[in-house]
């Protein structure tokens, strides 16, 4: 067997092998070989991580935004330059298909472009006093050492949504990628060096969560984690993060709605349906994690929903004419066919779909065909516990204060979808439906520009924006007076 990588810590710009002398598998979710080893890092070396972002962000912080920026536009040009390269290893540590690989090193790169083009908008405020002869200034400066916390689903693409805005703002970062796939957040260590990036303003450690994570997230050095994973994780960070009263902005688990009324173009629904339940495997946040169709067209629509699933194709994710590739990892695998069960169990009927698809290439690797359940009540597990899979529960509904009801009962707010064309229905799904962010007559995907936030149980302080980009920042307030 080939040799396989063994990839170090990255810290104040050098790659050190952990004092631990342990190491954690990377393991290819389509054929559960090795991929990769990475290092298991120590408490100790997620001190030396933040020392060294603490010492780096003194000079980081003095230089004009806009050098900052053009040291990361520096950076983007090697992502784009390791296009190809960065998009296989995701394949392989995380098993997505390759063109959605390749659109997440794109979206990596434009997630720091669109934080660079924020440089020269770090505005505060000049405001006047109630006093004679005084002014009031509110300047916004950097918080200063950032911990970014990142998962499995789009590891690059989230370590460059928090990346770029971190360092354009003027802090530096230390970054662990979950350990389920770190090696594409890794490379950014090489790419950062030959884009310039002084020594510590980006450091990567790998570790398990709990260990690793807690460690940065407890230490006083950190003035702020940001964090993308699930609730439970969240509010586990949160806590740690409470005895320094750092700062924490925090992206969470979602159960989008999937709403399609009577009026809705059926067939732009059902595409859009189809791409946001199983797009990346249903492992994106903003996925259609429940669908509910209006009474008087649910035939129509499922009998053209159910055949379009039946005919995705689950294989191969290097290949180009696959729809769908594995789940990330076995336990992932086995929650896919508990929500089956429990789901069964509760009264659901399996429409297609349930079970790890069959056929020699399938016998290893985390495979699970595309499902759909129908006969679904509102109070059933499913409907409310979120898969992060490929499992789609649908429930029919009458009129709209129902299905508002239905959507709203949730202890997620993240994502909703809705395809209608009615505008008084837009209008009151705008004013009544509790989610952050809501689709009308498209599927979900987030723009750079808008706000990436999630209400109740699904995060707080939302990214992505100007509002994201102000997560960054801390404000000073000055009050001068001046001789008459
Ligand atoms: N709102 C959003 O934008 C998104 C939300 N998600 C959510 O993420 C979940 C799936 O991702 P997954 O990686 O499994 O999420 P996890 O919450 O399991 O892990 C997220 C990150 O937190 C780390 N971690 C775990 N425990 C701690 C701790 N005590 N202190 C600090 N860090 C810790 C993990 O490290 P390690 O894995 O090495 O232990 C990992 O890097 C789903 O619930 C999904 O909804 C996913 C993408 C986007
Ligand atoms: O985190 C997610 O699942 C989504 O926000 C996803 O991550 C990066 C992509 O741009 C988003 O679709």
């Amino acid at each position: 067997m080939a040799d396989i990588k063994e990839y170090q810590l990255f810290i104040d710009g050098k790659w050190i092998t952990s004092t631990s002398g342990e190491t954690i598998d990377v393991v290819n979710p389509s054929t559960e070989e090795i991929v990769a080893r990475v290092q298991n890092g120590t408490v100790e070396e997620a001190q030396m991580a933040l020392e060294a972002a603490e010492l780096a962000q003194k000079s980081w912080k003095k230089l004009p935004a806009r050098q900052r920026a053009e040291i990361l536009y520096k950076l983007v040009d090697e992502i784009k330059a390791n296009a190809d390269a960065l998009a296989e290893l995701l394949v392989k540590e995380q098993g997505k298909l390759l063109k959605v690989a390749k659109m997440e090193v794109a979206v990596t790169a434009s997630f720091i472009e669109y934080a660079c083009e924020g440089a020269r908008r770090i505005e505060g405020d000049i405001i006047p006093s109630d006093n004679p002869n005084e002014q009031i200034w509110i300047q916004k400066i950097p918080r200063g050492v950032v911990v970014a916390i990142t998962a499995w689903n789009f590891p690059l693409a989230l370590a460059g949504r928090k990346i770029g805005p971190a360092l354009v703002a003027g802090n530096t970062v230390v970054i662990k990628p979950t350990s389920e796939t770190p090696l594409a957040t890794l490379e950014l260590g090489n790419l950062a060096k030959k884009a310039g990036l002084p020594d510590g303003v980006l450091n990567i450690l790998t570790g398990p969560g709990r260990a690793m994570g807690n460690a940065l997230v407890e230490n006083p050095i950190t003035k702020m984690v940001t964090m993308t994973g699930s609730t439970p994780v969240g509010q586990q960070i949160a806590r740690n993060a409470a005895q320094n009263l750092t700062h924490v902005q925090l992206e969470l688990g979602g159960k989008a709605p999937f709403i399609v009324f009577e009026d809705a173009d059926i067939d732009a629904a059902v595409d859009a349906a189809l791409h946001s339940r199983f797009d990346n495997c249903g492992q994106v946040c903003t996925c259609n994690e429940r669908m509910y169709v209006h009474e008087e067209i649910y035939d129509t629509f499922m009998e053209k929903f159910i055949a379009k699933t039946k005919a995705l194709k689950v294989g191969d994710p290097m290949m180009e004419e696959t729809d769908m590739g594995p789940k990330v990892n076995a336990s992932e695998l086995k929650h896919m066919e508990h929500l089956v069960e429990v789901s069964l169990k509760e009264g659901a009927t399996l429409a297609t779909g349930g079970k790890r698809p069959e056929g020699s290439q399938f016998e290893k690797g985390y495979w699970f065909e595309p499902t759909v359940l129908t006969d679904v009540t509102q109070d059933m597990t499913i409907v409310h516990e979120e898969s992060f899979g490929p499992i789609l529960p649908v429930l029919k509904f009458k009129t709209f204060d129902e299905v508002v009801g239905y959507a709203n009962d949730c202890e997620y707010g993240l994502a909703a979808m809705v395809f209608t064309n009615d505008m008084n229905t837009i209008m009151k799904c705008n004013d009544e439906l509790e989610y952050g962010e809501i689709y009308v007559n498209r599927g979900h995907g987030e723009q750079h520009q808008g706000f990436h936030n999630g209400y109740k149980l699904s995060g707080s302080g939302g990214e992505d924006g100007k509002y994201g980009f102000e997560q960054y920042l801390e404000k000073k307030t000055f009050y001068i007076r001046h001789k008459a």
